[in-house]
């Protein structure tokens, strides 16, 4: 896509936007740093792209509880400023957030609707972030998203297939259910929603997209092993018995029914997806 710009370089989604969008521009933190937004927000004005997609944020989930001001620069302030440089230049403002901003009580799928209640410092700060792209005032989407995975960067798939190469058994957490996400699928929906949001003006909002089916990260972890052909079994366990800075939450179902309708997309089975991957990292299939 000509004139599209993407902060973020090296991380999952911003490598998946590369595979499919090559000719975008594309800032990671060496040519933007969103700890300093006000100097991106000048470039940005600069290039005068014709629509941005922000593929950057603090994702250290339990590193956040302890860095505060760190998660707050790049998942809220920096997200409001350049959503605020995309509604100045009458150009769409792409954002990405998580399943993180719910409290995750019940086994019911939310809606975007539903109330948010994150559990810790990483949640609350996309929490912020989300209203703050809301309130920019120019055309915007935020996709709430859940359990990214790719060949790039790192991950819970490239963390069990390190884990298990050397282990016959490991502990999973089995009472923690969501959406497994490929990056390349979340960056095929956000450039299918940016031109769509070219042809119509009117287009935007809030939406959620996550893999399917819904599963434990156990059942997560046994997939993986089961694809990638490693002999490691997987021990079922309460997420009390895996002690997190952060808190996760138990219910990541998200409804994914208003992106099928307003946009025409569909959520991806991870399981084909699994396969891909494990193949671009040199499993066979
Ligand atoms: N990972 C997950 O499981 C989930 C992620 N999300 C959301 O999806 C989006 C994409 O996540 P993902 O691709 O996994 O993230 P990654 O952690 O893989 O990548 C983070 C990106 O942020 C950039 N970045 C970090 N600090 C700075 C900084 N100071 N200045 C400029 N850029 C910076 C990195 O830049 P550089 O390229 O220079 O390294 C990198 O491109 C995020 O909004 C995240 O909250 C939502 C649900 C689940
Ligand atoms: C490594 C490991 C993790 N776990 C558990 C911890 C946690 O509950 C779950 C997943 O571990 P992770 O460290 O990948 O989880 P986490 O970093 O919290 O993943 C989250 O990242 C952010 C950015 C998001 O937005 C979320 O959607 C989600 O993907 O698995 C085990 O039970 N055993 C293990 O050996
Ligand atoms: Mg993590």
């Amino acid at each position: 896509m000509k004139g599209l710009l993407v902060l973020g370089k090296s991380g999952q989604l911003a490598q998946g936007l590369a595979r499919l969008a090559p000719d975008a521009a594309f800032w990671g933190r060496a040519e933007a740093d969103l700890s300093r937004p006000e100097a991106v927000m000048e470039r940005i004005r600069a290039l005068r792209p014709l629509a941005i997609i922000n593929a950057s944020a603090y994702t250290a989930v339990d590193k956040a509880e302890t860095d505060v001001a760190a998660a707050a620069m790049l998942n809220a302030t920096a997200p409001g400023l350049l959503a605020r440089a995309a509604a100045d230049l009458g150009v769409p403002f792409l954002h990405v957030s998580t399943d993180y901003v719910f409290d995750g009580g019940g086994d019911h799928s939310r809606t975007e609707d539903a109330a948010t209640a994150p559990l810790g410092i990483y949640g609350q700060t996309k929490r912020d972030g989300e209203r703050q792209v809301a309130a920019a005032g120019g055309q915007w989407v935020v996709m709430r998203t859940s359990w990214v995975f790719s060949p790039d960067g790192g991950n819970f798939v490239k963390t069990m297939l390190r884990l298990g190469a050397d282990r016959d058994r490991i502990d999973v957490v089995a009472d923690q259910i969501g959406g497994p996400t490929e990056a390349g699928r979340i960056a095929a929906a956000l450039l299918d929603m940016a031109g769509q949001m070219l042809a119509d003006p009117r287009k935007g909002g809030l939406y959620h997209f996550a893999g399917a089916p819904d599963v434990s990260w156990a059942d997560f972890a046994r997939a993986i092993f089961c694809r990638a052909r490693l002999d490691c079994a997987v021990q079922d366990i309460p997420a009390s018995d895996y002690p997190t800075p952060a808190r996760r939450p138990a219910n990541s179902r998200l409804d994914c029914s208003k992106i099928a309708h307003d946009f025409g997309i569909a959520r991806p089975d991870w399981r084909a997806d699994l396969d891909h991957v494990l193949n671009q990292l040199g499993y066979p299939s």
